[in-house]
């Protein structure tokens, strides 16, 4: 049993981790949303878990540093620099960062990978995802995370080889390219496809969201785990020893 704080903590993830921290028998140390102070609730909790926005991260990191607590970040929505700060927070702190908590999603971006890595370059690899109205961003952390491992996979630099929000008179695709497409509406919790697309056929690798308390309780799991590591940035296949 830890004592578990939760940076924005009255948003959709925030409401599912308090039950996912009640159903593992942890104490909710408190919560933080907009304009509330991570310091103060960092200095009571043995890890904390953000679910905020992009603009919290800063205040977040040096939360966790300044209490010496593990921090799980599954705010999406990051760009480099938010990366760059993650990297050398985990120089004193165990860090988790993930677009997607979800053990589902985990096995996707090792399917995708290896379906990159053992496919041609003729093969085109387009991500498909749909969520909620209310999602701010896109694509999705997820299609990010999806996109990395098929690059990964392929050996080439995602960002370098990114074709997205086609519109227009777009010319042909990209050779190599990965392909990213976002749609919006209604009350999807999350819904990913990668989508292999050869010569006369074509694999379509799918995960769907069926409720937020798949990435709760894995937000959970990351938490319990971290505590203890040394400072470090971890990933979900290893805290699902996947
Ligand atoms: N990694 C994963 O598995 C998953 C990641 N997510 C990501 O989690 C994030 C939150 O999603 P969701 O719960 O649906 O969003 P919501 O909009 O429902 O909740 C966001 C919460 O964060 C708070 N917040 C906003 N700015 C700050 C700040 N500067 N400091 C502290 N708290 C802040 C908001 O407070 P206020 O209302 O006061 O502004 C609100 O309570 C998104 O980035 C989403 O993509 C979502 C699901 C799974
Ligand atoms: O905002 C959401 O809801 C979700 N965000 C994450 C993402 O951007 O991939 C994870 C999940 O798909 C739900």
């Amino acid at each position: 049993m830890a004592r578990i704080g939760i940076i924005g903590s009255a948003g959709r993830m925030g409401q599912a981790i308090a039950t996912a921290l009640a159903d593992r028998e942890h104490d909710l140390a408190g919560g933080v949303d907009a304009g509330g102070d991570a310091a103060s609730l960092a200095d009571r909790s043995d890890a904390l878990v953000d679910f905020s926005s992009p603009q919290a991260l800063e205040a977040n990191l040096h939360a966790a540093i300044g209490a010496g607590i593990p921090l799980v970040i599954g705010t999406t929505g990051l760009d480099e620099p938010h990366h760059t700060a993650i990297d050398n927070a985990a120089r004193d702190v165990a860090i988790l960062q993930t677009g997607n908590t979800s053990l589902g999603v985990t096995l996707l971006a090792h399917l995708a990978r290896e379906a990159a890595s053992r496919l041609g370059p003729d093969w085109d690899i387009e991500i498909v995802e749909m969520h909620h109205r209310h999602k701010v961003d896109a694509p999705s952390g997820t299609a990010l995370l999806l996109g990395e491992a098929a690059a990964e996979g392929r050996g080439i630099d995602l960002t370098a080889n990114t074709e997205s929000g086609r519109d227009g008179h777009t010319g042909e695709r990209a050779a190599g390219a990965i392909g990213f497409a976002a749609l919006r509406g209604g009350t999807v919790a999350g819904d990913h496809s990668v989508i292999l697309a050869g010569e006369q056929e074509r694999i379509t690798l799918s995960h769907a969201a069926e409720n937020r308390m798949i990435f709760a309780r894995g937000a959970v799991r990351a938490a319990e785990w971290l505590m203890g590591k040394p400072p470090g940035r971890y990933t979900m296949p290893e805290v699902l020893n996947l």
